[in-house]
C-alpha cells in the first residue's frame, strides 16, 4: 500500500491558527499516532486527512492519489479517500443488525451481495465476533461494539485505517485489552493506520512511530524509545511520562558536558550535552532516574551527582513510594521501592540520564 503524505498543513477556525505546518510521512503498514493534550489539533489533523476538514493550505495524498493541494480541482471529498474510520462514539445503527452495519459501506461500493456476506464475515472473524453477526447493537457490550466499528472500518479494504480515541469509552481493564488486540489486528491486517490519542501510555504501547503536538504545532515525530529517550523540547518530556523540568544557569562547560547551578538552591548538577557558561537552562529529569539513598556518604561513583533533598510528601502507591521533594526554591518528583523516613535524603543522578535544554533566544 503507498504512504500517506502530509506536507505543510495549516488551519484556522474563525481566523484563530489551530494547525501550522503540520508535516509528516506515514509509511506502508505503519502503526503512527497523533499524541499530545487536549486541543493541540490532533483531531483536526486526522479530519483534514478524511476530508471532513478542509485544511487553508498544504497537500494531502496517498501514494500518487493527491486527496488536497489547495486547489478545487484536487479536493477528494471523503467517500473518494477509500479511508477506514473509526470515531469514539462507535456510531453503529442501532435499528441494524451488526452484519447490516458492515453492509452498509460494501452497498455503497456497490459490492456484489455474495461478495458482501465473504467479506462480513471476513471482518468479524478477525474482531472475533462472527457469531453475533445477527445481534443489534444494544445487545453487545462496549467492547464488542467497538470491535464491531473497527470491523466496519475495515471491511471495504481501505488503504488507510484512521482512528480517533477508540478506545477512551471502555473502562481502564478493557482498555487495556482491547490495545493488545488492536495492535495484534493491525499487525495481522497490515494496514497503514493513524491513531489519535491523548493517552502516552496508549501512544507508546501502540505505535510504530508517534507525532507529538503541542498548540497546533508538531514538536517532534519518532519511535516511542526516541520519544522518551531524546524528548525534542522541555514540553515533549514533561509530557511524555513524568518528568521533573528544574530552571538553571550553566555554571561552567566542558568536552560533553556542562554543570548546571539548579535554582537558587546553589547545587550543581553535571549534565551530559552542550552549553555555554552564564546562559539559562533547563534540565529534564525522570522520576525513575532518581536514586533516594539515606546515606549521607552517598559515593560520587564515576562522577554521579549527589543532591541534598528535603522530604516533603511521601506517599504509598502500592508498586512503589512516591516523593515530593524540595532543593531550595525546585520541586522535585522520585520514586523508590523503599520507604525513606528522615527528613532529608540524597538524590544519586547520572549526567547520562539528565535532558539539556539550553535556553533558545
Ligand atoms: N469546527 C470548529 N470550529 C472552531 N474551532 C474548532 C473546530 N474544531 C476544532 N476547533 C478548535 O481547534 C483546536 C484543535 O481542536 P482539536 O479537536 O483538533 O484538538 P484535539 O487535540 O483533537 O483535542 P481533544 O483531544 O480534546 O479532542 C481547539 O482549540 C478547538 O477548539
Amino acid at each position: 500500500m503507498p504512504e500517506l503524505v502530509v506536507e505543510n498543513i495549516k488551519k484556522s477556525f474563525h481566523g484563530t491558527t489551530v494547525l501550522e505546518d503540520i508535516d509528516f510521512t506515514v509509511a506502508d503498514g505503519e502503526f503512527f499516532t497523533l499524541l499530545g493534550p487536549s486541543g493541540c489539533g490532533k483531531s483536526t489533523t486526522l479530519s483534514c486527512v478524511a476530508g471532513l476538514e478542509t485544511p487553508d493550505s498544504g497537500t494531502i495524498r496517498v501514494g500518487d492519489q493527491v486527496f488536497f493541494d489547495g486547489t478545487p480541482r484536487h479536493t477528494v471529498p471523503p467517500e473518494g479517500r477509500n479511508l477506514g474510520l473509526v470515531f469514539q462514539s462507535y456510531a453503529l445503527w442501532p435499528h441494524m443488525t451488526i452484519a447490516d452495519n458492515l453492509a452498509l459501506p460494501l452497498k455503497l461500493r456497490k459490492v456484489p451481495k455474495a461478495e458482501q456476506r465473504r467479506l462480513i464475515d471476513d471482518a468479524l472473524t478477525k474482531v472475533d465476533m462472527v457469531h453475533l453477526r445477527d445481534r443489534y447493537p444494544h445487545q453487545l457490550s462496549g467492547g464488542q461494539q467497538q470491535r464491531v466499528a473497527l470491523a466496519r472500518g475495515i471491511v471495504y479494504s481501505p488503504g488507510v485505517l484512521l482512528l480517533d480515541e477508540p478506545l477512551s469509552n471502555l473502562d481502564a481493564k478493557m482498555r487495556n485489552q482491547a490495545r493488545l488486540w488492536l495492535k495484534g489486528l493491525q499487525r495481522e491486517v497490515g494496514i497503514t493506520t493513524v491513531y489519535v490519542t491523548h493517552d502516552q501510555v496508549e501512544a507508546m504501547s501502540l505505535s510504530d512511530r508517534i507525532a507529538v503536538f503541542m498548540h497546533g504545532r508538531l514538536q517532534q515525530v519518532g519511535t516511542p524509545t526516541e520519544i522518551y529517550e531524546t524528548p525534542a523540547t522541555p514540553e515533549v518530556a514533561g509530557f511524555i511520562g513524568r518528568c521533573n523540568l528544574l530552571e538553571g544557569r550553566v555554571d561552567s562547560a566542558e568536552e560533553g558536558s556542562v554543570q548546571v547551578q539548579l535554582g537558587t538552591t546553589g547545587q550543581r548538577l553535571k549534565v551530559t550535552g552542550t552549553g555555554s557558561a552564564g546562559t539559562s537552562a533547563t534540565v529534564g529529569l525522570r522520576s525513575e532516574r532518581i536514586t533516594l539513598t539515606d546515606r549521607v556518604d552517598a559515593p560520587h561513583d564515576g562522577g554521579v551527582n549527589v543532591l541534598r533533598a528535603r522530604i516533603e510528601q511521601c506517599s504509598y502507591t502500592g508498586a512503589r513510594f512516591e516523593y515530593e521533594l524540595s532543593l531550595g526554591d525546585l520541586r522535585v518528583h522520585a520514586e523508590s521501592p523503599i520507604q525513606h523516613t528522615g527528613r532529608e535524603i540524597n538524590l544519586l543522578i547520572r549526567p547520562d540520564d539528565c535532558l539539556l535544554y539550553p535556553e533558545t533566544v
